[in-house]
């Protein structure tokens, strides 16, 4: 008796913990994905736990609680940008996942709506971050994300460099209205980005979604400006809409020259909203840009007024989420590969598997935390993603066919290539071999890397020929490619005699390549093809760069310490300089050309500027490329040594302080015009 009494009272303070718990995690995982852009388990076990929540919500509404997960929009704001009060709500949509769900759906919502006659579009559910841009009379005057649907950061800087988002309408539409879609990265630019930053020794983005919305809270919109992203409209808040049902409107959108994609259709039944999920379920991977489900709307607008909102979500529409394409399969061997900074990246060489249309033999494994994290074993079958990342990724390991004699992975102590030891610095995920100088695949993929298209561009010459050369011990370093001679390729394996001219060729003519990618081509830690572009204005020659110290270097407009802390170590080496005196030597470009000099001038002979606030006659980048072509340097904060202050509109207080208290000139854009005449 005593027993049972005890359980029953400890019941409900037990559901009570259980609930506050998963409201807990809920909100430490809501964190991890829209502020930090970091998320750090799966979606999908996101929504299991969300699903949870709700049921025990509902089966005991004594906890209710307004603020719970599973009555607020996830977003928050930020405190980088200032806060705007939405006009209009932002809502979510609820998740389904199988036709039931979607039936049960149908009948709710006809059982309020009283009729049997309900249309509704379909649309693909873009995977990016939600944005609301509003319009007053045809311009547009503000952009503000999500948060936490009440309000959220306006970045209408940032969202003015997507070039698809029309600042001006093509045609007049109400006096005003706000218009709803998502931020994205597509694939391609996503794929170059990350070229890019593993070029530079940089660990790649991890998914287009959050790389997106990470671009959208960045500080300098010139970077933003750089990031490819898009943006896809989905839905018009009008007072005074003209149209009747959401198709129309968003066909009235298109004509006002935003990108409404096509893939939307009007379904008259449940079976032609299956028919639109079956179909995009595959072709969906024909697109350009990652979409994880389809949105079915009401398509009338009378009837979603009707319908209204949830706590949370609009009772008109329901997402639909294709369950995302994996396999599982079996991993025969985990193998290291070395890369040209000397990062090891794991791979898991698979027995092949179909996925999403490719065979796939390899997937990444990323680093030793991951493989312990999942505890990934040689024998294992595992399960296998493809997203839009080039390189398919382990995500599991099906224990239950683990083989009875499996062993824990040992990562490796030792570099696979030069048997140096690895290191690993703190806060780095990945091993790297330091070996940089000595580490045959780490110098010839430097090699590779001087001879690419990006780079000094040499034509007949590929990667393949480089291992060969490197082989036949005929270069240790890209200077020695300038003493190669045709006597001694031709009797190279599978050379000719007319690929070794070829070759020599190719050599001869890199000798014109511009100063600016010779100092990309050098291969200097982070200073990819931007950075080499900005130096190279900036220092004139290779010769001034050497002697620049941390404190210059610093200064130079969008150089950070980590960039100058490499450029000071790579000149600190006596093979670095030795290679690059042999170069300049062989005559290759290590100084900006006269051509490249035409139409600049000198008139502001090395004066330093800090450009500060919102121009009206430039745009800042604009203002900056005129500082120096004509001479003058632009600097990224105000000291002692800046000659100038070029101050827009809004130049921020601790800027104007610093300037008033060193005593530095402050000029507006105009003067600076007079200056150069
Ligand atoms: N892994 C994690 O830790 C974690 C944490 C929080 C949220 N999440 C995930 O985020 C999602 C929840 O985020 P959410 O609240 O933004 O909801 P959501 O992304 O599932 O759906 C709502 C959003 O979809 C977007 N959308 C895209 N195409 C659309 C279209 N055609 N029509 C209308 N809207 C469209 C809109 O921006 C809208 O705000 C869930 O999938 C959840 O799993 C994951
Ligand atoms: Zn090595």
């Amino acid at each position: 008796m005593i027993i049972l009494a005890l359980k029953i009272k400890n019941m409900p303070i037990n559901i009570e913990q259980k609930i506050n718990k998963l409201r807990e995690e809920l909100r430490m995982h809501n964190y991890n994905y829209y502020v930090l852009d970091n998320a750090t388990i799966s979606d999908y076990e996101f929504d299991l736990k969300l699903k949870e929540l709700e049921k025990l919500e509902a089966e005991n509404p004594q906890f209710f609680d307004p603020n719970s997960p599973t009555q607020r929009v996830g977003g928050e704001i930020t405190k980088n940008f200032k806060t705007v009060e939405h006009k209009n709500r932002m809502y979510s949509l609820d998740n389904s996942y199988s036709k039931e769900d979607l039936q049960d759906w149908e009948k709710r919502i006809k059982k309020i709506l009283e009729t049997e006659d309900v249309s509704y579009t379909c649309e693909l559910k873009y995977d990016g971050a939600s944005i609301n841009l509003s319009y007053e009379n045809g311009v547009l005057v503000s952009a503000v994300t999500r948060g936490d649907g009440f309000q959220g950061d306006e970045v209408t800087a940032n969202i003015k460099t997507i070039k698809s988002i029309p600042l001006v309408l093509k045609e007049a539409f109400l006096e005003n209205f706000e218009i709803r879609g998502e931020i994205i990265l597509p694939f391609d630019g996503f794929n170059k980005m990350n070229e890019e930053r593993i070029d530079i020794g940089e660990e790649p983005y991890k998914n287009p979604r959050n790389t997106a919305s990470g671009s959208l809270k960045l500080q300098d919109s010139s970077e933003v400006a750089k990031r490819p992203l898009d943006c896809l409209l989905y839905h018009i808040v009008a007072n005074k809409n003209p149209k009747a049902t959401h198709f129309e409107t968003l066909e009235k959108a298109r004509e006002l020259g935003f990108k409404v994609p096509n893939a939307i259709e009007v379904c008259k039944s449940m079976e032609e909203v299956f028919t639109f999920i079956e179909n995009w379920n595959t072709k969906r991977f024909d697109l350009p840009y990652e979409t994880d489900g389809v949105v079915v709307k009401v398509n009338s607008l009378a009837q979603q007024d009707e319908l209204g909102y949830t706590a949370k979500s609009p009772r008109w529409a329901i997402a639909y989420k294709f369950k995302t394409e994996q396999e599982s399969t079996v991993l025969n061997e985990i193998t290291y590969q070395v890369g040209r900074t000397g990062a090891i990246t794991p791979v898991a060489n698979l027995e092949p598997v179909q996925l999403a249309g490719t065979t796939v033999k390899r997937a990444s494994l990323h680093n030793a935390d991951q493989i312990e994290k999942l505890d990934i074993r040689v024998g294992d079958t595992v399960f296998v993603e493809k997203g839009g990342e080039i390189i398919p990724k382990v995500v599991g390991v099906d224990l239950s066919k683990r083989p009875s004699n499996s062993e824990p992975t040992v990562y490796i102590t030792h570099c696979p290539d030069c048997n140096t030891e690895l290191v690993r610095k703190e806060g780095d995920a990945k091993h790297y071999c330091p070996n940089e100088y000595g580490c045959p695949t780490q110098i010839t993929s430097r090699i590779q890397h001087f001879i690419s298209r990006k780079a000094m561009d040499i034509d007949g010459i590929g990667a393949e020929t480089i291992e060969l050369l490197f082989k036949e011990g005929l270069v240790q370093n890209y200077a020695d490619l300038y003493e190669l001679k045709e006597e001694e390729i031709i009797p190279l394996e599978r050379m000719a005699e007319k690929s070794a001219q070829n070759m020599i060729v190719g050599i001869e003519k890199s000798k014109k390549i511009p100063f600016e990618k010779v100092l990309f081509a050098i291969g200097i830690r982070f200073v990819g093809e931007t950075v080499a572009k900005k130096l190279a204005n900036h220092y004139k020659n290779i010769d001034a760069l050497k002697q620049a110290t941390f404190e210059d270097l610093v200064n130079v407009d969008e150089i950070g310490e980590k960039i100058a802390k490499s450029v000071l170590s790579f000149f600190k080496i006596d093979l670095n300089n030795q290679l690059v005196e042999r170069l300049k030597e062989y005559g290759l470009q290590l100084e900006l050309s006269e051509e490249s000099q035409e139409g600049k001038t000198e008139i502001l002979n090395g004066k330093i500027f800090v450009v500060s606030g919102v121009f009206k006659i430039f745009n800042r980048n604009d203002l900056k490329k005129s500082i120096e072509d004509n001479g003058g340097k632009v600097a990224s904060s105000i000291s002692k040594k800046t000659n100038f202050i070029i101050a827009g509109d809004n130049m921020g207080p601790s800027k104007l302080a610093k300037a008033e208290s060193l005593e530095i000139p402050i000029i507006t854009e105009t003067d600076y015009i007079k200056m150069l005449n």
